[in-house]
């Protein structure tokens, strides 16, 4: 499976992380023994695009070297996918690393003549590959490519493989001299590289039907290779029916999220539409799907706490049905909730083993959505930051009773000096009616 990842611009939102999560679950079902005809050894390759106009341009803006710029913005996505249980692929290209590739590729399109060069930039000839269009349905003549003119074009419709070089700019060296890639052809000369010329699953945004993933194609085929046998595209978070954005500024950073819900029901609520549905944000639909998942997830605990610890059992054929109908994680969620009422009206009963069957049912379901609450991923992270904030509580409690203190004394100096010392710490303190409530300061991302 080949999933096309970031260009690391820019901090993520929820948006972003969409699609990770979305084949995350695709990948786990793919690899999972319960699935018809056994699991799957699947090779999972998600690229970093680190290299590319915004990049180099945020990074100017901000006075900042653009390998830095990308660099720390690959991080908060692996922080991000970390944070939300999305598995580590198994190779993470990036862009930068596959110039060689990229070069080889390009002296197989043009001897093969569907590229060319002209005035130092590469350009794919679409008129010279007859079936162009084919994966977004475009027609040659309503083809925009969405770039810049580009010089020594001999077709407007044709798009860029490399670009010649500017002054300033990061550049490699080619046989039409120095020069940094196009955003297409990177993807399938890691793809190839990595997979083969013809591998099975490739994924991505809706966005990226056309024109990215026409023109992966368009390359591919013109080289000769099978490529992609299946594409799947998942749909937008939105807000008010339009697509979560940084243009818009209608986005919700994954750290703002994370104040209101815990990573777990984030990542049930991001993964819980259909990949191909629109998943309309709202304050209302993730404490909702947070409920949701607090219900299966008190279940499991109540039978650990019952009658023992529960293994990872099967996953019932309804589920695996549903999943394998073109990923169908409502139907799949909707066995889910099924067994969770089975199951709390067998504990209900008395019936202990009945329920420590179907909670093994239930994990075994949520592990494929990356969702198990006895995973430990969820609950070292978990009871860390519960022991953390306990101790914090009680060593920021003592501070607050002093500053009270000094307070009611008129002693303003020791007052200040404690709320002074707080915020240092990153401490905002606020005044109720209850009496002073702390929390930490966030870092808004
Ligand atoms: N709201 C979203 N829902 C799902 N996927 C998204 C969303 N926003 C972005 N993506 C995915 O992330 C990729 C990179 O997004 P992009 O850089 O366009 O982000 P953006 O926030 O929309 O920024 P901009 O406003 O600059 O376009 C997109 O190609 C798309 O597949
Ligand atoms: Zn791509």
């Amino acid at each position: 499976m080949y999933l096309c990842g970031a260009t690391v611009q820019g901090v993520p939102h929820i948006g972003h992380v969409r699609s990770g999560i979305a084949f995350d679950v695709l990948r786990r079902w793919l690899a999972h023994p319960d699935r018809d005809g056994g699991g799957l050894d699947v090779l999972f390759v998600r690229n970093v695009t680190d290299i590319d106009d915004k990049i180099l341009s945020k990074a100017a803006d901000h006075d900042r070297p653009w390998w830095e710029w990308a660099a720390t913005h690959e991080r908060e996505f692996a922080a991000a996918y970390d944070a939300l249980g999305v598995l580590p692929p198994s190779a993470e290209p990036r862009a930068t690393g596959f110039v060689t590739q990229m070069v080889t590729y390009m002296q197989r399109l043009i001897e093969r003549g569907h590229a060319y060069e002209a005035d130092g930039n590469v350009y794919f000839d679409v008129r010279s590959l007859p079936e162009y269009g084919s994966l977004s349905g475009h027609k040659l003549d309503d083809v925009h490519q969405g770039e810049s003119a580009g010089t020594g074009k001999r077709d407007p419709r044709d798009f860029t493989l490399w670009k010649r070089a500017k002054p300033g700019e990061p550049s490699w060296p080619t046989p039409w001299g120095d020069g940094r890639p196009g955003w297409h052809l990177e993807c399938s000369a890691m793809a190839t590289s990595l997979l083969g010329a013809e591998f099975d699953i490739h994924c991505g945004g809706m966005d990226l039907i056309f024109p990215h993933h026409e023109n992966e194609i368009a390359q591919s085929h013109g080289a000769g290779d099978g490529f992609a046998q299946y594409w799947l595209h998942n749909g937008w978070v939105t807000m008010s029916g339009e697509k979560m954005s940084k243009s818009l500024g209608n986005v919700v950073s994954i750290p703002a999220m994370l104040k209101k819900v815990r990573p777990v029901e984030l990542r049930y609520y991001l993964g819980s539409a259909h990949y191909r549905s629109m998943l309309e944000y709202s304050d209302g639909a993730l404490h909702e799907a947070a409920a949701g998942y607090r219900r299966v997830e008190s279940f499991v605990h109540r039978v650990v706490d019952r009658v023992g610890d529960v293994e990872i059992g099967q996953v019932p054929s309804e589920f695996a049905a549903a999943l394998d109908d073109d990923l169908g994680v409502p139907a799949a969620l909707a066995v889910v909730h099924n067994a969770v009422r089975e199951g709390n009206t067998a504990l209900e009963a008395g019936d202990g083993e009945k329920a420590r069957a179907i909670a093994g049912q239930v994990r075994a379901m949520l592990g494929i959505l990356g969702t198990d609450p006895l995973d430990p991923h969820w609950n070292t992270v978990g009871a860390d930051d519960e022991a953390a904030t306990a101790a914090l509580d009680v060593l920021i409690g003592a501070e607050l009773e002093r500053r009270a203190a000094a307070r009611a004394a008129k002693d303003w100096a020791v007052a200040d000096e404690v709320r002074d010392r707080l915020a240092a710490a990153g401490v905002t303190v606020t005044d109720t009616p209850d009496g002073a409530q702390w929390a930490l300061e966030q870092k808004d991302i």
